[in-house]
């Protein structure tokens, strides 16, 4: 874990060496700083020069800059660092710098006039206790440091336009570099103002794997908090976006709306909006996309949220509960999903993996089997009707009159729910006695049931409900209308994310989940201290 909780990194390289020079300049911060690394960009300083050296206003925002953005929040991305380059002094940081980082080539020794340059730029720049400690990047190559070299493609006299009052839209999930980059850009085009639209509530239905996206108060918090540090000068109206046009068609004051190649079409569909309304159309300013160089063969060449939230699959969430009354060993794993998630074909692979498989549907049905121990009462609450003429239950005509009545289900769960629950005490305790260390108790209705206490981990597979109602269709021969009810009488699968340590998803090629499956069952091997074989 690096040292420093939070750090300040000069770079007073030509804006033009930057690009080339980003990826080196972060790596070696990456070691020290844990969490958000700022940037003070002061090309030319001589933090030695005497007298101390004071802090000069921002490069100007043209495209060297620009380029130069890019580049540090592309290599910041590529190591998942919180970057935030500071485009003008201003306030207090929200995360005050615990160390202040120069990449330099010095001789190790006691601090020199560069270390007092950076501690007293710091302290005039964004208000740093005096005596933070300064520590020097040294690079073999001596390649950080000021080379006076610039990029010969940027003109340095090209400027960006500014407007009083400019807007930009977005979800802001996980906000990475490109939304970083993106939010500069804004930030140098504008004057006095930035509304910032979020993104939530409908616009979110269609985003893959949305029930990963982080709540809405969390983005708005990471975005405020980024942008306040970033430009303290400006004001930021952060509001939340249900359609896709938000107040960009009604607001007098805009002046300019930031779009990506893939949302211009939106920004023209908003100035036709305004022209109706007799207000004047925005300028509408496009940013080149962020490639993610590390993006696997599923994920989209952009860096993108959808990438970072497929990544999240298979990992550790949130810590599992502790609860000293369940018995260390077997572990087990409450792997549930909404009908049609694909959770049968997970438990099947963690099965071929080396873990207990515990099927509480196939117990479900086994207690109303005739001289089950549920048989005669759910026969006196359903009635004969329920019954084939051989006196078993006719499941699909039982299903049929539980599915889409939450009453008449609760009847039947009430009945059968405490003797699966026993019987599912019974397979563990068999687990346990043939040596297995964990066990999967696949259940569809886990966290309804509140099973959660006979866990020591909930895994929920989730499925977009357009995706589950297809496979029901398909599976079970149910109508469109008759698959969507039993979807309906479930949980969400935001409310199962809510509750999961760990989250899966079928919506892929076959291959695509046994890698999730196997990426999860190796995290909860090293959670558990064991090698492969359990
Ligand atoms: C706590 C648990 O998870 S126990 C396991 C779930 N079983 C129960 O809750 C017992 C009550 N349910 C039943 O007895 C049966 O499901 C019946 C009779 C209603 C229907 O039987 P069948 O038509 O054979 O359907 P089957 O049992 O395969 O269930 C079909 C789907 O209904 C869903 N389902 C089962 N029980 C419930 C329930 N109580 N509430 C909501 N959905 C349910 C399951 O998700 C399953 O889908 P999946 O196989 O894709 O996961």
């Amino acid at each position: 874990m690096p040292p420093f909780g939070s750090g300040l990194l000069v770079l007073t390289a030509p804006l033009g060496a930057l690009p080339r020079r980003a990826a080196a300049a972060l790596a070696a911060a990456a070691g020290l700083v844990a969490g958000p690394l700022y940037v003070h960009l002061q090309p030319g300083l001589r933090l030695a020069a005497a007298p101390p050296p004071s802090p000069a206003a921002p490069p100007p925002a043209g495209p060297a800059l620009l380029r130069a953005l890019a580049a540090l929040y592309a290599a910041a991305a590529r190591r998942g660092m919180d970057l935030r380059v500071l485009l003008g002094p201003g306030r207090r940081l929200a995360r005050p710098p615990r160390v202040l980082l120069l990449p330099a080539n010095e001789a190790p020794g006691p601090p020199g006039p560069v270390q007092l340059g950076l501690q007293s730029l710091a302290a005039a720049a964004y208000g740093c206790p005096p005596n933070l400690p300064a520590l020097l990047l040294g690079d073999p190559a001596g390649d950080l440091d000021g080379d006076p070299e610039e990029d010969p493609e940027c003109d340095p006299d090209a400027a960006l336009p500014t407007f009083s009052s400019v807007a930009v839209g977005g979800t802001f999930d996980r906000l990475h570099g490109a939304h970083r980059l993106l939010l500069s850009t804004c930030c140098l085009l504008a004057r006095d103002r930035l509304l910032a639209g979020v993104a939530d509530g409908d616009l979110l239905r269609h985003k893959v794997l949305m029930e990963l996206i982080e709540p809405y108060e969390l983005r708005v918090a990471k975005l405020r908090e980024f942008l306040e540090d970033v430009k303290p000068s400006l004001r930021y109206d952060i509001v939340r976006l249900l359609d896709p046009y938000g107040p960009t068609i009604t607001d007098h004051d805009l002046q300019c709306l930031v779009v990506s190649q893939e949302t211009r079409r939106g920004g023209e569909a908003i100035n036709k909006q305004r022209l109706e309304k007799g207000l004047p159309a925005l300028a509408l300013h496009e940013i080149m996309l962020m490639q993610d160089p590390d993006h696997s063969e599923n994920e989209e060449d952009k860096i993108s949220s959808s990438s970072l939230r497929h990544r999240l699959l298979g990992t550790l969430l949130r810590p599992p509960r502790q609860d000293p009354a369940l018995p260390s060993r077997p572990y087990v794993i409450g792997l549930t999903g909404g009908t049609g998630s694909g959770k049968t074909s997970i438990a099947r692979l963690l099965g071929r993996l080396g873990a207990f498989l515990i099927d509480a549907d196939k117990l479900g049905h086994a207690v109303y089997v005739p001289g089950g121990p549920a048989y005669k009462q759910v026969v006196a609450t359903f009635g004969a009707e329920i019954l084939h003429e051989d006196g078993t239950i006719n499941r699909k005509v039982l299903g049929a009159k539980v599915f889409g009545n939450q009453e008449r289900l609760k009847s039947l769960t009430d009945i059968v729910w405490p003797e699966i629950a026993r019987m599912v005490k019974e397979q563990i305790r068999e687990a346990e006695a043939q040596g297995k260390a964990v066990c999967v108790l696949d259940a569809a209705v886990l966290l309804e049931a509140g099973w959660q206490d006979m866990v020591h981990e909930v895994w929920t597979a989730v499925i977009p409900e357009d995706e589950a109602v297809r496979r029901v269709v398909a599976r079970d021969g149910l109508s469109e209308e008759a698959a969507r009810g039993r979807l309906r009488s479930q949980m969400s699968n935001r409310q199962r994310v809510e509750q999961a340590q760990v989250v899966l998803c079928t919506l892929w090629e076959p291959d695509i989940t046994r890698k999730q499956v196997e990426k999860a069952w190796e995290l909860l091997q090293q959670r558990l201290g064991h090698d492969r074989n359990p």
